[in-house]
């Protein structure tokens, strides 16, 4: 499989074939990782992090992926690049593009990744935006495979804000594997009826499904993955968050979700998660709504069946694999 000279702005460009090479290829550089095996033959090579919101794992896995394989980096943050404010997205994108390598952009509008990709003439990799995160996917895919084995038939319940950058992106994934995928959550936040459309699409392509629904019992009932997110995204104003909280707290992973599912069920978050009063937002929601628990109990999070730090841990190897396979393995 040849995916040398690609872009990854989202899954729906892939194909379930070169999702699986990618994900196998994920596989592959873990292992060599933890038997010491080196893969640093890209010294020379340089990408730039473009990061306008902020982020722990995304960019410290591109950071130590890129390190691991003897490549450069520069971390630009909104403050410290002309990005957007005195040099527009094109004239960014073609300066980079001369000097680096590979772009990772995390930012707003799926839009502004779609054009910096249009004219870097380099790769570049959406490190998320409002509408898609497609590394996380990848991450989620090797996890479930760890820990489930294969995709086919598995029943995968998407709870909480299912219209935005994890819902929308966990929807294509699992159509485009052969998942039965349900979003279970309040009306206003399915996801728009073009991309449930395109999603039913790829599902009768890989024997998948899609569903919609508000019924917590049946929704997540015999479910093998249940997979939440925070209730307000990063770039959103703190206004929503009694909105928020309201529609979306009966939706709460909690144990009487988990034990509706498969005993072998396992729990799933692409972090970070509100699920204690460690964080400084954490407590901020305790002091103005009482609540110490959000999208997921500290209970469940805590769990045998909660696999998020695997997730976490997968970022890094599988946005190795995305390097390795759209620069070129050498
Ligand atoms: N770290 C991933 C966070 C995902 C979340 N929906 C956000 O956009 O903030
Ligand atoms: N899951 C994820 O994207 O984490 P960061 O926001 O820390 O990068």
């Amino acid at each position: 499989m040849n995916l040398k000279g690609r872009n990854f702005l989202t899954l729906k460009d892939f194909s379930p074939e070169e999702i699986t090479y990618l994900i196998d290829l994920a596989a592959d550089l873990k292992d060599k990782k933890k038997k010491g095996i080196p893969v640093n033959h890209y010294v020379g090579k340089n990408v730039a992090l473009i990061f306008e919101k902020t982020s722990t794992r995304t960019r410290c896995s591109f950071e130590v992926a890129a390190h691991d394989m003897g490549m450069g980096t520069t971390y630009l943050d909104p403050s410290g690049s002309q990005i957007g404010k005195k040099e527009s997205i094109p004239d960014t994108a073609r300066v980079l593009g001369r000097m680096y390598d590979g772009i990772e952009y995390r930012g707003y509008g799926q839009e502004i990744v779609e054009e910096l990709a249009k004219y870097a003439g380099v790769p570049v990799w959406n490190g998320l935006t409002n509408e898609y995160h497609p590394t996380q996917m990848l991450a989620d895919l090797l996890t479930i495979r760890e820990h489930l084995g294969d995709y086919k038939g598995l029943k995968f319940v998407y709870m909480g804000d299912a219209r935005y950058n994890m819902g929308n992106s966990l929807m294509i994934a699992c159509a485009k594997m052969g998942m039965h995928f349900v979003a279970c959550t309040s009306k206003e936040y399915f996801p728009s009826k073009e991309l449930v459309a395109q999603c039913e699409e790829y599902a009768k392509a890989s024997g998948g499904s899609v569903a919609l629904t508000e019924d917590v019992e049946s929704g997540t009932k015999d479910a093998d993955v249940i997979y939440t997110d925070v209730w307000v995204s990063m770039g959103e104003p703190d206004e929503v968050w009694a909105e928020r909280i309201k529609v979306l707290s009966p939706y709460q992973v909690n144990k009487k979700v988990m034990d509706n599912a498969k005993d072998s069920a396992i729990f799933m978050h692409c972090l970070p998660a509100f699920h204690d009063l460690k964080t400084k937002i954490g407590k901020e929601v305790y002091e103005k709504f009482g609540m110490k628990e959000l999208e997921v109990t500290d209970e469940v999070f805590e769990s045998k069946q909660s696999v998020v730090f695997d997730e976490a841990e997968n970022r890094m190897h599988t946005i190795k694999a995305v390097m390795v396979a759209t620069l070129g393995e050498q």
